[in-house]
């Protein structure tokens, strides 16, 4: 996908970024955010994003690849340690890494420091430049931002502390300002039209298990993967026909999904289908299959289906 052009005109600031830190710290929130558009699933539920997202944001000066990353995490389960495994890889391919933590609460000052060390144990030997981007600020009581960048620079080599509000988009031009400074010269190395190099099929099945994360209580969302049988386009009627299946591990699990009359698989659909209309810029039709796979979150051969 690369131009030949892009290595004759004027070299730009590109690179890779990785976004990393613990679960529900704010990461996709970011990468939607420089973005201008969805492209990574959020929800107030930790470990929602599951595989690597790519996400490229342009510029007449730079061009950033992103890769928003599942959170890391102690893992035990095969889907977790896939998931951080997936996350832990990213850290040795990029040129920079956001290292993201959620600062909006107090924390005890031993989980706290539990946290910190966790963090330094998974940035040691990285070679890439970390910059720690404290999140959710706008939660946070103003005088304790500076003290707690103050602790924050002399636990780490970190090439800035930077406070973040990745929801209202405050602080975002300064992260993106000293993204740029550690970027190396180089091509775009994506067209300036394409955000993202994830197919419109995965981000479609990405958008219905953000529905079901949303639209469903506890256990549920860490049991479901969404699989799509299939996707068409039809260019005279400019619309696309979808077919997905949402799995669950266990049968008790259905009912819930379903819900009485069928009424939250038709509230899951309809949200889903709204987004991925958005998305395609054109009319859907989606039909949603609920099936069950025992243990599926355990099941080697179907996380490799999944693209793990
Ligand atoms: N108030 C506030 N909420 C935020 C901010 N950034 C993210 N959130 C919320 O925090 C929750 C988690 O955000 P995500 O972007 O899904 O977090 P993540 O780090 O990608 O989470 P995982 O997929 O679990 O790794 C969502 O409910 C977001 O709306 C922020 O700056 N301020």
């Amino acid at each position: 996908m690369i131009d030949i052009n892009d290595f004759l005109s004027e070299p730009i600031r590109s690179g890779m970024v990785a976004i990393v830190g613990p679960p529900n710290a704010g990461k996709s929130t970011l990468m939607n955010y420089l973005l201008g558009q969805k492209i990574s699933i959020v929800s107030h539920k930790p470990q929602t994003t599951r595989n690597r997202i790519l996400g490229v944001v342009n510029d007449d000066k730079y061009q950033i690849v992103l890769l928003d990353t599942p959170g890391l995490h102690k893992a035990r389960q095969p889907l977790n340690r896939e998931m951080v495994r997936i996350a832990m890889e990213s850290l040795n391919e990029v040129d920079v890494i956001v290292y993201m933590i959620d600062v909006s609460l107090p924390l005890p000052e031993k989980v706290e420091q539990e946290k910190n060390k966790e963090m330094m144990e998974q940035m040691e030997g990285v070679a890439a430049p970390v910059i720690l981007v404290l999140n959710k600020v706008d939660l946070l009581e103003k005088e304790r931002l500076l003290p707690m960048m103050k602790r924050y620079s002399e636990l780490f080599p970190f090439h800035g502390v930077l406070p973040l509000s990745a929801l209202t988009g405050e602080g975002t031009e300064v992260v993106v300002e000293e993204l740029l400074k550690l970027l190396p010269l180089g091509p775009r190395y994506f067209p300036e039209d394409v955000p993202t190099d994830a197919s419109e099929r995965f981000l479609a099945a990405e958008i219905v298990r953000e529905k079901v994360f949303i639209l469903t209580g506890q256990e549920i969302p860490y049991s479901t993967a969404v699989t799509i049988e299939s996707f068409q386009d039809d260019e005279t009627k400019k619309m696309t026909t979808i077919h997905a299946t949402i799995v669950l591990e266990r049968n008790s699990q259905k009912g819930i999904v379903i819900g009485k009359g069928g009424k939250k698989l038709k509230s899951i659909g309809t949200a889903a289908r709204k987004d991925i209309e958005k998305m395609l810029g054109q009319k859907v039709l989606l039909k949603l299959w609920v099936k069950v796979r025992k243990d599926w979150s355990k099941d080697e051969r179907f996380l490799k289906e999944l693209g793990f």
